[in-house]
């Protein structure tokens, strides 16, 4: 028998991946109609990584439910944010994959808007999701 790792508390976290889905230099933004406390604001669609699946698969997984689309991922946006514990946000680029339908707000979401860069602060962003955005939008800067 494998004895058990003694845990410290605290130190387990569950990811959140957030997409950064890009389009033509346009980033997807969603608007979040659940829970109360977080609907009307603005997020990366995403969810949490199931035990034993790759945060990249989780993220495919997640855009198909959510939006119904076929995506992939490109490359992790560097860095990682806390949200409400034990959750922390990991942010992978990602675009649609040819033939992929469009993306709706399927699940989670009532609203979407693809975002040219100038435009990306007019939208009301969850406040935990600011410096990630912040990250995505040098990303989109020098050329992701
Ligand atoms: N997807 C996503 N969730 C975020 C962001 N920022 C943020 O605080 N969250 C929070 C909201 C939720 O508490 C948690 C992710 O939950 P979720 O509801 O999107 O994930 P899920 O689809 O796997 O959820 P579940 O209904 O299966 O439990 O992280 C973000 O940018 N994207």
């Amino acid at each position: 028998m494998i004895p058990s790792t003694p845990k410290t508390p605290g130190t387990d976290r569950i990811v959140v991946v957030g997409a950064a889905l890009l389009d033509g230099g346009r980033l997807l933004a969603a608007r979040r109609s659940a829970p109360a406390d977080l609907a009307g604001r603005w997020e990366l669609p995403g969810g949490k990584v199931e035990p034993g699946e790759r945060p990249e698969d989780a993220l495919v997984r997640e855009l198909r439910e959510e939006l119904g689309v076929d995506a992939e991922p490109v490359e992790r946006v560097p860095g990682q944010w806390p949200l409400r514990t034990p959750y922390v946000l990991q942010v992978w680029t990602a675009r649609l994959r040819p033939g992929s339908p469009a993306p709706q707000p399927l699940e989670d979401h009532d609203e979407l808007r693809w975002l040219t860069p100038d435009r990306i602060w007019e939208v009301d962003w969850l406040d935990q999701d600011v410096p990630a955005v912040r990250e995505v939008a040098d990303a989109i800067a020098s050329g992701a």
